[in-house]
């Protein structure tokens, strides 16, 4: 599986991207070497068993749905909070599955998603110039916590490790049991809701239906959550990396699923050298100004076996941009015999800061993106079969849109996140509504 010279470490020498500068090395090795010694957060056989789900993906018998937190924080790491980022993945989970007739692979962006890469160094809060928030990892959202802290990394990994233990009992103790009757109250009023009533409808008789022949079988019944975060602190990705000596190969065994950022994602950067040579599913994120040729050469690092469930390529253009770059992606994969998982990230595209300030996205721009995405594989002979979203479960105001209808005025009623605006629950449900008749359609 690894490559010719590839070894956990084969990163360190070459540039790398977005990683932070620590005052104190000595408390960052420490901190490190405590990390090496910790268990793993996940084993090797749930990462190959995901990425056999994901190969029926790509193959077109599943659908991934991978959505949570833009910065998990570290204060977010409460009971209630993770129930409704969980509860939110499966109501959305059994809508798509509902419309497109196909099994939904849930994977969060939990238990881990504490880095952000960021544009510029520094920001100005409240007219002082401070380093920019890097995420929980590295330093705090307070603009007094700037500075990139060694004792987050612990930090980091014991709530992870929290996080991912809750999750485990939620699904195991039957939260995740889709005829639950917890996860079919909506958000809106019955005129708001519309015709989503109708399909709600059409999915609680399915589930009555199914209770009625005795019910899903246990594999079914309870959903399982798999994790991912974006590999974006080299450092500390490494402490998480084992050998397993029964598969021969090295995993991240702090997530299932790690992701390379658009903005680290540089061919001869260290990110797709140390990413390279692990036996986990991986994503890449794939921008507007990624070339056919790029792709070519970063498959051919990334997956030059040819892997099925091996790589999701994220794309993440922006509304109304697809239709210029993605056909010529779609070919250079075919052309190459890559088997990938193609996924729609229709957030990262689409920010933009109001005149206040704040970031946001409008939903009426993620869903066009998704509508054009969807079409453009349809119509190149490639499937859709993954999407990716920045979403929470509570009910927060930070993308305008939506059956609500928050205009950019709302916004500042309840915006929370540290870093970029996520879907609410409400508008995360409505998008599940949009892309099940989607799918119903095609
Ligand atoms: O989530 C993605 C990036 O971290 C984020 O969009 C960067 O935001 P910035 O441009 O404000 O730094
Ligand atoms: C930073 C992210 O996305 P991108 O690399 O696509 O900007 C992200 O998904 O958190």
């Amino acid at each position: 599986m690894t490559g010719l010279a590839w070894t956990p470490d084969s990163w360190r020498g070459l540039p790398a991207a977005q990683q932070p500068r620590y005052r104190d090395a000595a408390a960052v090795d420490a901190a490190l070497a405590e990390l090496r010694e910790l268990p793993p957060l996940v084993v090797a056989e749930e990462v190959d068993h995901l990425r056999a789900l994901i190969a029926e993906a790509a193959a077109g018998k599943r659908f991934l749905l991978q959505g949570g937190d833009c910065a998990e924080a570290f204060a977010d790491c409460r009971g209630a909070i993770i129930q409704d980022k969980l509860r939110v993945l499966l109501q959305m989970s059994v809508l798509i599955t509902h419309g497109g007739r196909t099994g939904v692979i849930h994977l969060g962006r939990i238990a881990g998603q504490y880095a952000k890469p960021r544009s510029g160094d520094t920001e100005v809060v409240d007219g002082r110039e401070v380093p920019v928030y890097r995420g929980d990892l590295i330093n705090g959202v307070d603009p007094d916590q700037r500075e990139a802290d060694p004792r987050r990394l612990l930090e980091a990994y014991h709530r992870a490790a929290a996080t991912l233990n809750h999750l485990r009992a939620l699904v195991d103790g039957g939260f995740a049991d889709l005829h639950n009757p917890e996860h079919w109250d909506l958000p809106w009023s019955r005129e708001d809701a519309g015709h989503y009533l109708e399909t709600l409808d059409q999915v609680r008789a399915s589930l009555d239906f199914v209770k009625c022949l005795g019910g899903l079988p246990e594999h079914l019944r309870t959903g399982e959550l798999f994790t991912s975060h974006e590999a974006l602190h080299l450092p500390f990705e490494t402490a998480l990396t084992r050998w397993a000596p029964e598969k021969g190969a090295h995993y991240n065994l702090g997530a299932h699923f790690l992701w390379i950022g658009e903005r680290t994602r540089q061919l001869d950067g260290a990110h797709l050298e140390y990413i390279r040579g692990l036996a986990n599913p991986i994503g890449l994120k794939v921008g507007a100004a990624m070339t056919p040729e790029e792709l070519r050469q970063v498959l051919s690092k990334l997956d030059p076996q040819r892997q099925p469930g091996r790589l999701t390529l994220i794309t993440r253009f922006g509304a109304g941009k697809a239709g210029r770059v993605l056909p010529g992606l779609i070919e250079a994969a075919r052309a190459e015999g890559h088997p990938v998982l193609w996924s729609c990230d229709p957030m990262h595209g689409n920010g933009r800061t109001t005149a206040g300030g704040l970031k946001t996205r409008a939903f009426g721009d993620i869903l066009q993106e998704l509508r054009e995405v969807a079409d453009l594989h349809r119509t190149h002979g490639s499937r859709l079969r993954a999407v990716h979203f920045e979403l929470t479960g509570e009910p927060v105001t930070e993308c305008t849109g939506g059956v609500e209808g928050l205009d950019e005025a709302g916004l500042e009623r309840a915006y929370k996140s540290g870093c970029d605006p996520r879907l609410n629950r409400s508008q995360s449900l409505e998008m599940a509504f949009l892309i099940a008749q989607m799918m119903r359609r095609a």
